[in-house]
């Protein structure tokens, strides 16, 4: 996938914007404030439907404004188009893709699939498991279809069982819901686990040239305790649910910790190294989703110099540059984007103004 044009009205300090980025590597330099972060914002938007940063009330519209828009022309690999659109007033969002009467935050995400790489990557390795989950279902969602639909399902369950936990209701209203649960919870749990065996043949190959001979290893955990299946573990675990009020074990607490040569990655790598541990992982799922399905993901890349020495630097862009795609990424300054990078496009934001350099 890739945007062909990317149209933005209204959205935080820009007035308007219209650029024609290149399918390739795309190099947005500015001024602290200048608004790099805020376009790479608006392609996100375009493609999830909702923002990696917090809005409050009125989100990301521009001060003095009742509403954005964000409007792009992507191109699929087999050479079809589609313009996708998002209007966002103070209330109220409203999608479009094409001329299709209705269209949901999914079409979205199906059509334009992206990652970031934010300066908050490191989360992934230092805080808590939702981050980890976030990552891992980001790729199993786009490569093993039957994930989305069991999940959706064992939401719904949960959040019913949940509800009967939280009014007390008799040990048989609880359980009824314990079936559909356990399902749904297979499915996810086998999707995800296909998805991480995938995700582990590809990883060595480009760990290792960025950190070295230390094998990085992906421990999955299912979310419940011990090894007689998800039903034993909920009936088991029932007397604890019901004094604490919710559902304690499940698919919604898995976890997928990542070590390097048997210590946690989060005590034995620096902040760099973090950054470009989590880089390549995002660069492998990215590799993945193209083997599998022939799509090419947008990678976002906010600050890619800070915390990086010209080292990692260098080699990072080398990696990012053979994984191919498009890729958009900011640098406070020109002086700091890598050499290996390559034949860019490079664009210039000022005071919520992007020309082409
Ligand atoms: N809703 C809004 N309306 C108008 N301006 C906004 C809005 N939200 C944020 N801004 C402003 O947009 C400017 C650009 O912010 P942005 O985070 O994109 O900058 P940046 O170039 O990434 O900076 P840095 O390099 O320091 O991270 C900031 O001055 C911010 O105050």
């Amino acid at each position: 996938m890739h945007i062909q044009r990317l149209r933005l009205q209204h959205f935080r300090c820009f007035e308007f914007a219209d650029i024609e980025p290149s399918h390739g590597i795309n190099v947005i330099t500015g001024d602290n404030a200048s608004g790099k972060t805020s376009l790479l914002e608006a392609i996100f938007f375009l493609g999830r439907g909702q923002s990696f940063r917090q809005s409050g009330p009125r989100p990301a519209i521009r001060q003095g404004q009742d509403a954005f828009t964000l409007n792009g022309d992507i191109g699929v690999e087999d050479g079809r188009s589609h313009r996708i659109g998002i209007h966002r007033t103070r209330n109220r969002i409203v999608f479009k893709r094409d001329a299709q009467a209705e269209t949901t935050r999914l079409d979205l995400i199906n059509t334009l699939p992206l990652q970031l790489v934010d300066p908050n990557v490191h989360r992934l390795l230092e805080q808590g498991p939702r981050f980890r989950r976030h990552f891992m279902d980001w790729g199993v969602f786009h490569v093993e279809h039957a994930f989305f639909p069991a999940w959706r399902r064992y939401r719904r369950a949960l959040r019913q069982r949940n509800r009967a936990l939280k009014a007390r209701l008799p040990k048989k209203d609880i359980i009824a819901w314990d079936a559909e649960l356990v399902r749904n919870a297979e499915v996810v749990d086998a999707s995800r686990r296909a998805y991480i065996e995938h995700l582990y043949r590809g990883l060595p190959e480009r760990t290792n040239r960025l950190l070295g001979d230390e094998p990085v290893v992906l421990d999955y955990t299912p979310g419940w305790r011990g090894d007689d299946g998800f039903g034993m573990a909920l009936a088991s675990s029932l007397d604890q649910d019901q004094r604490a009020g919710f559902t304690q074990q499940g698919p919604h607490r898995a976890d997928l910790r990542i070590t390097i040569a048997s210590a946690s990655a989060r005590d034995w790598v620096s902040r760099g190294q973090q950054k470009v541990l989590t880089t390549a992982l995002l660069l492998v799922q990215a590799q993945l989703l193209q083997q599998r399905r022939g799509l090419r993901p947008v990678l976002l890349i906010d600050d890619l110099a800070a915390e990086l020495g010209p080292h990692y630097r260098e080699t990072l862009a080398t990696e990012i540059e053979a994984v191919g795609g498009q890729c958009f990424m900011t640098f406070l300054e020109a002086s700091l984007v890598p050499e290996g990078l390559g034949d860019v496009r490079r664009f210039h934001v000022e005071h919520g103004r992007v020309a082409a350099v």
